[in-house]
């Protein structure tokens, strides 16, 4: 038999997204439409270990829903990748009264819920992160925002570049993942797109592609370069060094990360936020809530894990039809 869930535990793990704060606000107002207790833990598995923890009620989550960051704030704890510390983490649990907890953020904090689901505590995994790579998904909560302000920034980058016929090469975010980069590419009308998940072209292409273009007459050269790619600043000093061509590096970092978030990423932290909430209602445990092929689904946390993702072939192949050259 199923256990019966009295207080859901909410918390926000691993990079910040802008919608946390709207799954925040969907868990609290579901788990209470439903009759449980609710309880927040600030700062993610280092608020459960040191027991940064609270009771939440409606008004805890007022005002929220179109605030960027995460009202609960979030963090990166070593500690929680022991076994030790996982223990301590469900000890912390049942002293607070926690029996099933709802964990917003990417495959690390998925994997930490499934070590909490081991030592006995129901969770829930809802993807929170915007670099758009969990595999189960078709989306993940915050990338919608984080592209749109990448794109904003790029656009204006576009102008002046274009004004003092430079070349300029703006790294968006994404450590493993390329797709701000690749969306970043086709919205914005890029020149050339590096993914730290496929083969590229090498600098002396690009550097070729640069002087072909100016004998073109093209005005700027726009490069878009994803975070795990790295060296951009390298890669710009050496086009000017080799072409004459004025080349300016712009890291746009963590200005993606923060802002008010999108109608989009709104709806589905609402939709995934209520999801969660439901399936610990149901008894379930160890699972992760998606969107995918149009569809809000739940897919057992490991099976998640071992699923893979890769750029979509046709989107690179599009960025590079759209390329001028
Ligand atoms: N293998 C693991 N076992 C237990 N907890 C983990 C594991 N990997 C990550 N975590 C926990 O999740 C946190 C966030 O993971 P991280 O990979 O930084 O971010 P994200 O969840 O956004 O991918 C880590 O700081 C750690 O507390
Ligand atoms: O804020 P930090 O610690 O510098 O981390 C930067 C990383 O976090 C991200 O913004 C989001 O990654 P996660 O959602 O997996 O935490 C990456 O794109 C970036 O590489
Ligand atoms: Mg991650």
């Amino acid at each position: 038999m199923s256990k019966e869930i009295n207080t859901i535990g909410v918390l926000t793990s691993g990079g910040d997204a802008p919608g946390m704060n709207a799954v925040i606000r969907a868990v609290v107002r579901t788990a209470l439409a439903r009759g449980k207790k609710v309880m927040g833990i600030r700062k993610g598995y280092s608020g459960l270990l040191s027991g940064d923890i609270f009771e939440m009620d409606s008004r805890s989550v007022s005002d929220a829903i179109q605030r960027g960051g995460t009202i609960l704030q979030t963090a990166r704890c070593k500690e929680f990748m022991t076994e030790e510390g996982q223990k301590r983490g469900a000890e912390m649990c049942q002293v607070f009264g926690i029996d099933g907890l709802v964990v917003i953020g990417g495959d690390g904090s998925f994997k930490g819920a499934e070590r909490l689901a081991h030592q006995g505590i129901n969770t829930i995994g809802i993807p929170g992160t915007i670099d758009l790579d969990i595999a189960c998904t078709d989306y993940t909560i915050g990338f919608d925002t984080a592209v749109n302000t990448a794109m904003e920034a790029i656009d204006k980058i576009r102008d002046t570049s274009t004004s003092h016929e430079r070349c300029s090469i703006v790294e968006v975010m994404g450590r493993h993942a390329g797709y701000i980069a690749l969306w970043c590419g086709i919205v914005n009308g890029a020149e050339e797109v590096f993914l730290p998940e496929v083969e590229n072209i090498t600098q002396d292409d690009l550097i070729r592609r640069i002087l072909e273009n100016k004998k073109k007459g093209k005005k700027h050269n726009l490069i878009i370069m994803a975070e795990g790619v790295g060296g951009t600043n390298e890669l710009a000093e050496k086009i000017q060094r080799i072409t004459g061509i004025e080349t300016r590096p712009t890291i746009l970092g963590h200005l993606q990360r923060g802002g008010s978030p999108s109608a989009l990423d709104r709806y589905h932290a609402s939709m995934m936020g209520a999801a969660a909430v439901d399936l610990l209602c149901e008894g379930k445990s160890n699972r992760v809530v998606a969107f995918k092929n149009g569809e809000y689904m739940d897919f057992d946390i490991n099976e998640a894990l071992a699923m893979e993702k890769s750029i979509p072939p046709r989107a690179r192949e599009v960025e590079r039809l759209l390329e001028s050259r």
